[in-house]
């Protein structure tokens, strides 16, 4: 199937990171409700020359699961943002998050088939279910796992993830989940007022775990990354 013709409903993230403080806990713990506590064990995929994470894509599996998170087109519902609009998206990222396991086949299959990784081999029961793993040279890059205690505020469908990542990288975020095509200005304004009432200041991106994670542990992807502008 053409990727064109692929009909499935992505959600997009709107993410902003920011460094938790003792201050910033204490009002998020007057202000929010926490929805729990939850541990999760995440490993990255990706050929040796890193052919997906240079393309800025992410694939992973979680709790089981696996997921492909890609960038959306830079200008993709953020035409004519105000300043303070243009500020705040220069403060968050924004990804397709791809669940479905045919259409990550598929995503990738497409990004590799120009670098000859892709072996044209069927996959069968007998070589187990990931063989799809190795026919595309796929190999896991990453593996940490995050200890996360979230929170909901009153502003409507505005997430706050605190991580504590065991490679000793503690991160809090701000996200916004919406349909792919939808009100991304709308997701933008939502974490700045969020970001406001929490006492959240700077005007950097502030790294996310992988940043940290690649940077003490593969500092030769990382630099690829950085020289790409993909990091
Ligand atoms: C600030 C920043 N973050 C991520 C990237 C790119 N990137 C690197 S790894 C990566 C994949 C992991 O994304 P992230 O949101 O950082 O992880 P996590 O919070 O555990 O996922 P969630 O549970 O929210 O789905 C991305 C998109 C970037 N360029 N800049």
């Amino acid at each position: 199937m053409n990727l064109t013709m692929s009909l499935f409903q992505m959600s997009v993230e709107v993410e902003r990171k920011f460094l938790c403080s003792a201050d910033t806990l204490k009002t998020l713990e007057e202000m929010g409700v926490c929805a729990g506590q939850r541990q999760f064990h995440d490993q990255y995929f990706d050929t040796p020359k890193f052919d997906l994470t240079l393309r800025d894509m992410w694939l992973r599996k979680r709790k089981g699961c696996w997921e492909l998170k890609c960038p959306t087109a830079a200008s993709n519902g953020t035409t004519e943002l105000s300043g303070e609009q243009s500020e705040a998206a220069a403060l968050c990222t924004r990804y397709k998050e791809i669940t479905d396991l045919a259409e990550i086949h598929l995503r990738v299959k497409e990004v590799l088939k120009d670098s000859c990784e892709v072996r044209e081999t069927e996959t069968s029961s007998s070589e187990g279910e990931e063989s799809w793993l190795s026919n595309m040279n796929l190999v896991c890059f990453a593996d940490f796992t995050t200890v996360r205690r979230s929170f909901t505020l009153e502003e409507d469908g505005v997430q706050i993830d605190l991580d504590q990542a065991d490679f000793g990288y503690h991160v809090g975020e701000i996200e916004v989940l919406i349909p792919e095509g939808g009100d991304v200005k709308s997701a933008l304004e939502k974490i700045r007022n969020t970001a406001q009432k929490l006492g959240i200041t700077g005007d950097h991106k502030v790294e996310g775990k992988m940043n940290v994670y690649l940077k003490r542990n593969h500092p030769q992807h990382y630099a690829k990354l950085l020289s790409a502008h993909v990091l």
